[in-house]
């Protein structure tokens, strides 16, 4: 055996053991995985040492534009039908984007009908910029063009890949041809805006495709010279959108790169920054936040991610990000389960259930520890609003584990606990209240919880708010067995008294007590002929609804017996009538000791 020997000024310990006289834990060994890793190289940052925007903070929505339409329409199983489409552009507008990408009309007979119909139907609120996307390629720029004829408000948005991998690879391309291909490209734009957009109010979008993977000093010398040929004025903006085509690199890489553009590139005061950051890495809406800390003004995303391969930057986690941190994002979000379903059904793929602010279980909590402390925020937070004389949703939030009121977004409070085998009391007794309007008794919580989780153990699975009440009626109000009262009546002559009938074990008897109240005297009765004797140990009652004819509970803890043999038990009533309810409540507790 160890010795261990504490004195006030030293301790001294066995060789090899620990504090507490146990073995020191050895720190586990990780083994090489065996994946090839040979095969990838570390991203090479851009050198920003005195960058300024770790120190920068959110305080204002950038600007959006949702290319669900269009980013994220092209990366679907099924591209969506025109009435998909319509239905998404429609809801994208009720909820506030004021910049939409509707397609790649030069791309299919499909895309272009879809952007004359929208022209046509007088679909697009005059305050609402669409955009559609091209190559530079000449055919392919006046197709796009035509498509924009008689709308109010049009961007054209032209790409062309810069990064060395593309350009040697797809395009074939050295530096100044790809640079050419910019600017002709944006010479054509022009051209064939000039040609078939006298009256549209017109803008220019360029995208310096991989943007990430391309040398930042380059992608600046491509985006200055296409700036040369579009002439960018007070009045004439030109948005850049510098697109993580593939995410490659740490969120702070990118922040990086954006800040070294927005300090380097000519015009800086009319050019729109934008951002359009792909999830690879699952990091775009990190991505996407620093680099707007480092200068950007605009943001492309799709909702709930989608787009190519793992998606765009997800425009509802962005959006809501900021709300949660007081910042309108000037989309409302607040009917959060019909835009899921929108998206759902128009893209055709289910949002996962612990999407950020959407998913299913996004607000829902079946751990004990978890639940105990939402259910004490949650009561904290009617304390203060009752105090104040104020609803909880005029106030400030705070609430364990919520970071926003799911109420704020359409959700009700029903969700937010759920038991299973890894629930507590707290979230037990959250249910029993919220939904049975059950204010259970503290120690009634624990015992409950014992019950419940024999159930949970032997089923596995969860058990709904439904299963959770039968399960206290059975165990609690409803319990048969050898007591049965048939009938009792209470009076008080200065002293309360009961005279009972009552049957035990199927022998009739009549029964009597006495004492300071009806309960008190019934359980004189009951320890009056035989039985093991009752003392209440704690009592308490409540309506379970306001009004005349409401039902009332009442909880009692009886300890049953004598001695050793004693027990200590709940026994619960509900009735029209508050001592019906609490001799109901001490039969209860009886025949569960019995049984
Ligand atoms: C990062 C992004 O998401 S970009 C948007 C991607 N979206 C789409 O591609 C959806 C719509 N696209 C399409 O329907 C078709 O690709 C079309 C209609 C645009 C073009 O079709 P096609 O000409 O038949 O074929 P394809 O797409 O294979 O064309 C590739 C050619 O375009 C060239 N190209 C690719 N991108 C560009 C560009 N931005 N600018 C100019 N040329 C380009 C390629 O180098 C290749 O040239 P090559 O034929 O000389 O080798
Ligand atoms: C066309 C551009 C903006 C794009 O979709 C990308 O690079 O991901």
């Amino acid at each position: 055996m160890t010795q261990t020997t504490t004195s006030a000024a030293t301790t001294t310990r066995a060789a090899g053991t620990t504090p507490s006289g146990t073995l020191p834990q050895q720190r586990p060994v990780q083994q090489p995985s065996g994946m090839p890793i040979q095969r990838y190289r570390a991203f090479e940052p851009v050198s920003l040492p005195d960058r300024t925007w770790p120190d920068k903070k959110l305080t204002h929505a950038p600007r959006w534009l949702s290319t669900d339409l269009r980013d994220g329409n092209q990366a679907l199983i099924d591209p969506m039908t025109p009435s998909r489409k319509q239905k998404l552009f429609d809801m994208l507008v009720r909820m506030g984007y004021k910049e939409i990408e509707i397609g790649f009309p030069s791309a299919s007979q499909t895309d272009f009908d879809f952007v004359r119909q929208l022209i046509e139907n007088d679909s697009i609120p005059e305050d609402v910029t669409i955009t559609v996307l091209t190559q530079a390629r000449e055919d392919l720029i006046e197709r796009t063009a035509q498509a924009l004829q008689g709308s109010a408000r049009a961007n054209i948005h032209m790409y062309n890949a810069l990064a060395p991998m593309f350009r040697r690879v797809v395009f074939k391309m050295d530096e100044d041809e790809a640079k050419d291909l910019a600017c002709r490209g944006t010479d054509l734009v022009m051209k064939y805006a000039e040609q078939y957009l006298g009256d549209v109010r017109f803008g220019y979008e360029y995208s310096p495709e991989i943007f990430t993977q391309t040398p930042t000093d380059y992608a600046i010398e491509v985006c200055n010279a296409v700036m040369d040929r579009w002439q960018p004025d007070s009045d004439r903006e030109i948005i850049l959108n510098l697109p993580a085509t593939v995410e490659m690199s740490t969120p702070n890489v990118y922040a990086d790169q954006i800040e070294y553009f927005c300090r380097n590139v000519n015009n800086r005061d009319f050019v729109t920054v934008s951002l359009h950051a792909h999830n690879d890495r699952g990091t775009a809406v990190a991505a996407t936040e620093l680099a707007l800390m480092a200068g950007a003004d605009r943001v492309e995303g799709c909702l709930f991610g989608h787009g190519e391969r793992t998606g765009n930057v997800d425009l509802v986690t962005m959006a809501m990000n900021l709300f949660s941190q007081g910042i309108d994002p000037m989309i409302d979000f607040s009917d959060m389960d019909e835009i899921r379903r929108t998206v759902e059904y128009c893209t055709g793929l289910p949002v996962h259930p612990r999407h950020p602010y959407a998913g299913d279980l996004v607000y829902t909590a079946f751990s004990g520890s978890h639940q105990d402390a939402i259910k004490k925020g949650l009561e904290d937070l009617e304390k203060k609003a009752k105090a104040a004389g104020t609803n909880v949703s005029d106030n400030g939030w705070e609430a364990p584990y919520l970071p926003i009121d799911p109420h704020d977004v359409g959700r009700t409070y029903e969700a937010v606990i759920r038991v299973n085998s890894q629930s507590g009391k707290g979230g037990m007794a959250y249910l029993m209240k919220a939904d049975h309007k059950l204010d259970l008794p503290r120690r009634l919580q624990i015992e409950f919880s014992r019950v419940v989780q024999q159930a949970t153990d032997s089923t596995g699975a969860e058990i709904s708010s439904q299963q959770l009440w039968e399960i206290f009626t059975n165990e609690y109000v409803e319990t048969a067995g050898p007591l049965q009262v048939m009938g009792v009546r209470t009076q008080n002559n200065g002293v309360d008294t009961v005279d009972a009938t009552v049957s035990m074990n199927g022998q009739e008897l009549e029964i009597h007590g006495e004492g300071n109240g009806p309960v008190s005297a019934y359980v004189d009765a009951l320890s009056s002929f035989g039985t093991r004797s009752v003392r209440i140990l704690d009592y308490s009652e409540h309506a379970l609804a306001s009004g005349g004819d409401a039902k009332a509970a009442a909880y009692v803890e009886c300890e049953i017996g004598d001695g050793d043999d004693a027990q200590i038990m709940w026994g619960v009533g509900i009735h029209e009538n508050i001592i019906t309810a609490s001799l109901q409540a001490v039969t209860h507790a009886v025949n569960r000791a019995i049984r």
